[in-house]
């Protein structure tokens, strides 16, 4: 996609909000847009309003709600600088005719290479290992035992990009791999030979370590609950880096206090941060991490350039590549 000419101009939160852009993506997103950044906006809309032809989102701000899009008459498109797209309001987009974009496939094997990193992680107990050697608080401890990942059986719930991306690095670790998902793959399962589940809670009971990796979705919510726990093994290892509402977070610490499991591993949480006194941030079971499975340089880069040219596309008015399908 050839940069525009004539900048058109687009909104998107500010960089030092929650989930906004490093200050180093910035000089990519002015290569195709004039940004107006989210405070200046909400300071002076009537400045902006006509102009602003693009909406580029993070999770974060801008929200757009009915009243924005009220508010931006010229408005071609609503593009997220992200995989997941729950965060938007799809009802509301269809309904104003709006194109949507997202980002599903340039972060994928960096997710996956964080999810099998906190696999890791938890299994050997990295935090308090690096906690015992470097802390002169703490005794040094050479008998953290951890729990053996080679010949171990991982369940992956949800064989998308990412979760096809960690059952290829986890066959690396020698674990059987297991998966549950709504529609079977045939190709992905022979391809790395995977076991397929049709039912998640056949699934959970064999499985030494579980990993969601689906999107958030009507069907998903909740889908981790008390009972799902109950049908782990008292020494499976949870991991989450989906989102935080697939799990009954109550429920998931009920589950780490009885020992119903042994351990979970969060790189989402709700909300996000936790607040202090959150009881999963003082159990030695549980390793929270700042929702940074997207993290590297090459990754955010890369979600960024897509991002734009998505962006960049619909103002053109021409195939908006990663168009989101509204139903
Ligand atoms: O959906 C994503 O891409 C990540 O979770 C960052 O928001």
């Amino acid at each position: 996609m050839a940069l525009l000419e004539d900048k058109p101009m687009v909104l998107t939160s500010h960089v030092d909000e929650l989930h906004a852009y490093p200050q180093i993506f910035v000089p990519v997103m002015e290569n195709y847009f004039r940004i107006v950044w989210w405070a200046d906006f909400e300071q002076d809309k009537e400045r902006y309003a006509n102009q602003i032809q693009g909406v580029l989102v993070n999770g974060g701000l801008p929200r757009v709600t009915a009243e924005l899009l009220d508010t931006l008459p010229n408005l071609k498109i609503v593009s997220t600088l992200s995989v997941g797209i729950d965060h938007l309001d799809l009802q509301l987009l269809k309904s104003r005719d709006m194109k949507v974009s997202s980002v599903p496939d340039v972060s994928s094997d960096c997710v996956a290479d964080w999810g099998m990193t906190l696999l890791v992680a938890a299994a050997r107990r990295l935090p308090e290992a690096i906690k015992s050697a470097t802390d002169t608080t703490t005794p040094f401890n050479y008998n953290i035992l951890g729990k053996k990942i080679t010949g171990s059986t991982l369940g992956i719930v949800g064989l998308g990009r990412i979760g096809y991306g960690i059952a290829e690095r986890a066959l690396g670790f020698k674990m059987k791999v297991l998966y549950f998902d709504i529609i079977r793959q045939p190709e992905r399962e022979a391809a790395v030979g995977l076991e397929f589940y049709s039912s998640l809670d056949e699934l959970l009971p064999h499985c030494d370590f579980i990993i969601t990796v689906v999107p958030l979705t009507l069907q998903t919510h909740g889908m981790m609950g008390r009972e799902q726990f109950k049908l782990m093994k008292p020494s499976a290892i949870f991991i989450n880096i989906a989102r935080a509402p697939v799990v009954h977070q109550d429920q998931l610490v009920e589950a780490l206090q009885n020992k119903t499991i042994q351990a979970a591993v969060l790189d989402v949480t709700s909300p996000e941060p936790l607040p202090p006194h959150h009881p999963l941030l003082h159990m030695p079971n549980v390793i929270i991490t700042p929702h940074m499975g997207a993290n590297s340089l090459e990754s955010r880069r890369g979600v960024v350039e897509a991002g734009c040219e998505s962006c960049a596309a619909a103002i053109q008015g021409v195939a908006v590549p990663r168009e989101v399908v509204l139903k």
